[in-house]
């Protein structure tokens, strides 16, 4: 059986369309006028036990609304979730027992206080004993590496410890089911590593199973081998990572450190030349063609370094979008 299972869901938002003005105001106040937004149309996925997946997609396309429909806090406007053997919006204790939401814009923690001191109310609110409250805050602490850091108020801290302080306390209750809107949102890149092993981690410990969006690639590179892909509220793509990259991003990113010779019209023969900045050129190169390129430019050119990388997420699927190719 799935552990989360989502069939046709839906999600239609009104909103209120109000004129500018006092005169609006007042039209507005006697007579409602709404426009309906469809967040999400008719989506279905299921996800096995212990399966890690990236949700992907651009600003606006549903991802939020879909976690929120998924963890309860939204009513779908039509089709059916089951996480567990539960009905997300029914909100059971042992469904949020279960269920954990992180979203990196959003905090939990107390600002002033310690966060040991949050985390004993959480404690409190899922029923730990003593004893098991310790256990689990001394296993997250290792496993996160925030020896030291519990004790401290938590505007005190950075802004990675605090986010894996945030991480702790949506797990305190060993939660099997976690859905994260953008756990590494605005880390740098240290932190980030931090926090997607310590999710590595814990789904091979617990048997967790993640549901994860993200704008940062290498999030998804690193943890997800199955993603899901909406765009305007559909699902445009359920599979292996390597198949959407295959599919929608058929090409890399070339960084070149030039000594000498660097000219656009120069760089524009070995790909599309995204950006030249001093003799720093990102080049953009199709997969099938990576491994002459390359060559080609260590050949001709004056190459002080040349690093090749995946482009972010975002941008590849604005491409594709933009280039109207994502068959629905
Ligand atoms: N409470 C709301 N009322 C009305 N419209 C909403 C509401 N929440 C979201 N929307 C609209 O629904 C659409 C989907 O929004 P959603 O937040 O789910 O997108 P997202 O994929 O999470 O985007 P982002 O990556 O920017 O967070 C957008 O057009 C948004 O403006």
């Amino acid at each position: 059986m799935p552990t989360i299972d989502v069939n046709q869901l839906s999600k239609r938002y009104p909103i209120a369309i109000k004129e500018p003005g006092l005169g609006g105001t007042l039209r507005h106040f006697w007579r409602r006028q709404y426009r309906l937004v469809d967040a999400v149309q008719s989506i279905s996925f299921h996800i096995e036990p212990g399966e890690v997946v990236g949700f992907l997609g651009p600003n606006g396309a549903g991802k939020t609304t879909t976690l929120k429909m998924l963890t309860g806090l939204i009513h779908p406007s039509s089709g059916t979730v089951r996480v567990g053997d539960q009905v997300p919006f029914q909100r059971r204790t042992e469904f949020l027992q279960d269920i954990t939401l992180v979203m990196g814009q959003k905090q939990q923690l107390l600002w002033d206080l310690p966060a040991l001191d949050s985390l004993r109310i959480n404690g409190a609110i899922y029923g730990l004993s003593d004893k098991e409250f310790r256990y689990r805050v001394d296993e997250l602490t290792e496993m996160l590496a925030l020896q030291g850091k519990l004790n401290q108020p938590v505007r005190k801290l950075s802004l990675g410890e605090r986010m894996k302080a945030e991480m702790m306390a949506a797990l305190l209750h060993r939660p099997r089911v976690l859905f994260l809107d953008e756990p590494t949102l605005g880390l740098d890149v240290n932190a980030q590593v931090a926090v997607r092993e310590f999710l590595r981690d814990y789904n091979r410990r617990y048997e967790a199973t993640i549901l994860l969006t993200s704008h940062y690639m290498a999030d998804i590179t690193a943890l997800c081998r199955r993603v899901l892909l909406i765009y305007q509220g559909r699902l445009i793509y359920d599979g292996s990572l390597e198949g959407l990259l295959d599919r929608f991003a058929p090409y890399r990113e070339v960084t070149v450190d030039l000594a000498t010779g660097c000219d656009a019209a120069t760089l524009s023969r070995y790909g599309e030349l995204e950006s030249l900045e001093g003799c720093t050129a990102r080049l953009i190169v199709h997969r099938d063609t990576l491994t002459q390129t390359v060559a080609r430019l260590l050949g001709d050119l004056d190459v002080q370094d040349l690093t090749v990388s995946d482009p972010p997420v975002e941008e590849v699927i604005g491409r594709v979008f933009a280039a109207g190719s994502a068959e629905r």
